[in-house]
């Protein structure tokens, strides 16, 4: 029997004499956005050594304590692997450093805080899936993640500073979002957090836009300490150019995410151990104890609810599509009435589902990516959605099956509230750059679980605002235990949980807008019909496309009409490709004196709800005002 030895090498040879050298030729050195590539053969020697330097240090001083001397050392890169000690910076707060040792020194002014800067979604997805438990690839790709303890806002946590300024500016007391806390109670939770972030080893750091429009553009710097905030971000926000990036110079809004650690009872204003805090002045959020995602976009939005209406620009919480033709059309409504599902639509161009600008010059969105409820999702009834959750996009609070990690997208164990993250351009028919012109129908979307508002309904101008205002929906609270009653939500400017300014300084800016450009107002229930929640049953998505196709073509404009009693609502008598019959929710009720009691329970909820309103005056015209006082319901 003869001796074989086996020899390795039946194919070429790698150009490699170790394994290290072999794993050094795997990664190309590099054009990703955390390190700027322009300067690369530029002749102004160390230019590129010299941005990374100033990068550093605006991130340093970003993270430096109020009360200490100088800025955290800051380092970029993962600890476990080897770190760019070239790039090392230590901003000073001080202009006059002292030279002297300092006796007072800490253990904390002598550690590295590792910065990982703009990372790319694989890098992001590494970082989630070693560090942060929870975190798994889907079967389409996306990274599913847990945010903890809380699943959806906390909006009884959030705080503004009221200062000199924003006591005036803002909308304070009663029904406004906006519940106070003094400075210096900012500073002590600032504090918290800062030192919480750069006593982790590592901190994640990301600096992006907000705004399509350049003219309005906002610098935003995120900092956070797990990876899923960062990727949640990078798709959330407007992404910048390495190029944009490279000049991005200092933020004019900062973040400081400490996700789950908590504010302390002990602090002032204090009543949970949540705290979303917002400082104008300072242009800065602080967030401590809860990794609910979402915290972010919406404190972003907040800001912008305050920064744009003194640019003479209306800030709103809506979708926004724009047809072939160039027809902008918003979609309004509370959360899960329909914005992301009705402007992800196949035949038009997103311009982007949830948070908008209205300005002289047109439409733009806010943000660079959507936010779409998963609950019950079907690639049947919302593919572009569907397809969008693929690599890159974060899957939040999902349940899938163990092994193959299909999604259960009808499992509610986690929470109702389950939600996909991805950049916008995800969907195929986004309008990049995500602008438009003016917008030429305006639709309110109400879910009402009561099931007596028409399923579409013309308004006029008056009543356009008057629905605004009122900004109604009825959800159902718990699905799990049998039949509930429907509680009526109604929150002003469909968004009043972000809103800064008096509800009827954004309504005057509306109602402006809408009379300048002749837009049409639109009600659309995209909630009950056939009875109340339990005995009726949900509008078909499929009846509600059609609806909105008819607005968007001009067909409904032209449609006949009949009044409603009570609400007042013109309705179509009928429409092709929906049954005519429930057109007036009347008809599809079987029990009439059950809808005439229902349906004046809610004319009473509206009238109740807006007392409030009566004694303010909506822009400068007290005609407008008066009108709108008389488009609620009558009876
Ligand atoms: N007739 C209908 N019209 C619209 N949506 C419907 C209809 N029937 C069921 N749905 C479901 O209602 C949900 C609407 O949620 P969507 O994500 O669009 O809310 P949203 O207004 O964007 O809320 P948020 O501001 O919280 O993001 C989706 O899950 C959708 O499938
Ligand atoms: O902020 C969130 O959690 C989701 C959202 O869009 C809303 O509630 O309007
Ligand atoms: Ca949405
Ligand atoms: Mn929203």
């Amino acid at each position: 029997m003869k001796e074989e030895i086996c020899h390795d090498d039946s194919s070429a040879p790698v150009k490699a004499q170790t394994v290290d050298e072999l794993h050094s030729l795997q990664q190309k050195k590099k054009s990703a956005p955390n390190t700027p590539i322009k300067g690369l053969n530029q002749s102004a020697f160390g230019s590129e050594v010299d941005r990374n330097k100033q990068q550093l240090q605006s991130i340093s001083a970003s993270l430096a304590s109020l009360t200490r001397e100088t800025g955290p050392k800051v380092v970029k890169g993962d600890p476990s692997k080897q770190a760019d000690t070239t790039n090392v910076a230590h901003a000073s707060q001080f202009q006059h450093q002292h030279t002297t040792p300092n006796l007072n020194i800490s253990d904390s002014s002598l550690k590295f805080t590792h910065i990982l800067y703009n990372l790319s979604p694989a890098d992001l997805y590494e970082q989630a899936i070693q560090y942060e438990k929870g975190s798994f690839i889907t079967s389409s790709g996306a990274l599913a993640t847990l945010s903890g303890a809380k699943t959806g806002r906390s909006p009884r946590d959030k705080r503004v500073v009221k200062d000199e300024t924003t006591s005036d500016e803002l909308w304070w007391g009663k029904g406004s979002p906006n519940i106070e806390m003094d400075e210096q109670t900012f500073l002590v939770n600032r504090e918290r957090a800062v030192d919480y972030l750069c006593s982790l080893e590592k901190v994640l750091v990301n600096d992006q836009f907000l705004n399509w429009d350049p003219n309005n553009r906002i610098k935003v710097r995120i900092v956070s300490a797990r990876a899923y905030h960062s990727l949640f971000m990078h798709n959330m926000c407007i992404r910048p150019t390495p190029e944009e990036l490279e000049n991005f110079g200092t933020p004019d809004f900062t973040i400081y995410n400490a996700g789950k650690f908590p504010c302390n009872r002990y602090t002032h204003y204090m009543t949970s151990s949540t705290s979303i805090d917002l400082n104008l002045a300072r242009r800065e959020m602080v967030i401590l104890g809860t990794q609910y995602a979402g915290e972010m976009k919406k404190g972003l939005f907040s800001l912008m609810h305050y920064l744009m209406p003194k640019r003479q620009i209306l800030s709103l919480h809506s979708g926004c599509n724009m047809g072939k033709d160039g027809d902008v059309a918003l979609f309004f409504g509370l959360s899960g009435t329909g914005k992301t599902t009705l402007s992800t639509d196949h035949n038009r161009y997103l311009i982007g589902d949830d948070e908008h600008c209205w300005s002289d010059h047109g439409v733009s969105n806010i943000e660079g990516g959507c936010y779409a409820k998963c609950i019950d999702l079907s690639r049947e009834k919302e593919p572009d959605i569907w397809n969008a959750i693929k690599f890159g996009t974060v899957l939040e609070n999902v349940v899938f099956e163990e092994h193959t990690r299909e999604v259960d997208y009808t499992d509610k164990s986690v929470t109702e509230n389950t939600r996909a993250a991805y950049p916008i351009e995800y969907i195929p028919n986004a309008k990049i750059p995500c602008v438009g012109p003016h917008p030429k129908n305006v639709i309110l979307l109400a879910c009402d679980a009561f099931g007596v508002l028409p399923p579409v309904s013309k308004l006029n101008l008056a009543q356009t605002m008057y629905h605004f205002i009122s900004g109604y929906t009825a959800l159902v609270a718990g699905t799990e235990d049998g039949i509930k009653e429907p509680t009526a939500t109604f929150s002003a400017c469909f968004g009043a949980a972000f809103i800064m300014l008096h509800p009827t300084k954004y309504a005057a800016m509306l109602a402006e807008k809408m009379q300048k450009q002749g837009a049409t107002g639109w009600l659309v229930n995209t909630g009950w019909s056939g009875g109340s929640y339990g005995s009726g049953s949900r509008i078909k998505l499929a009846y509600t496309r059609k609806i909105i196709d008819a607005i968007h073509s001009g067909e409904l404009l032209n449609a006949n009409y009949m009044k409603t009693e009570v609400f007042g609502l013109e309705i179509p008598t009928e429409l092709e490709g929906i049954p005519s019959e429930i057109l007036d929710p009347m008809n599809t009720w079987r029990n009439k004196d059950a809808y005439k009691e229902t349906l004046l329970k809610l004319g009473g909820l509206f009238r109740k709800n807006f007392e409030v309103f009566a004694n303010y005056k909506i822009g400068a015209d007290n005609n407008l005002t008066e009108e709108i006082l008389a488009a609620g319901p009558n009876f």
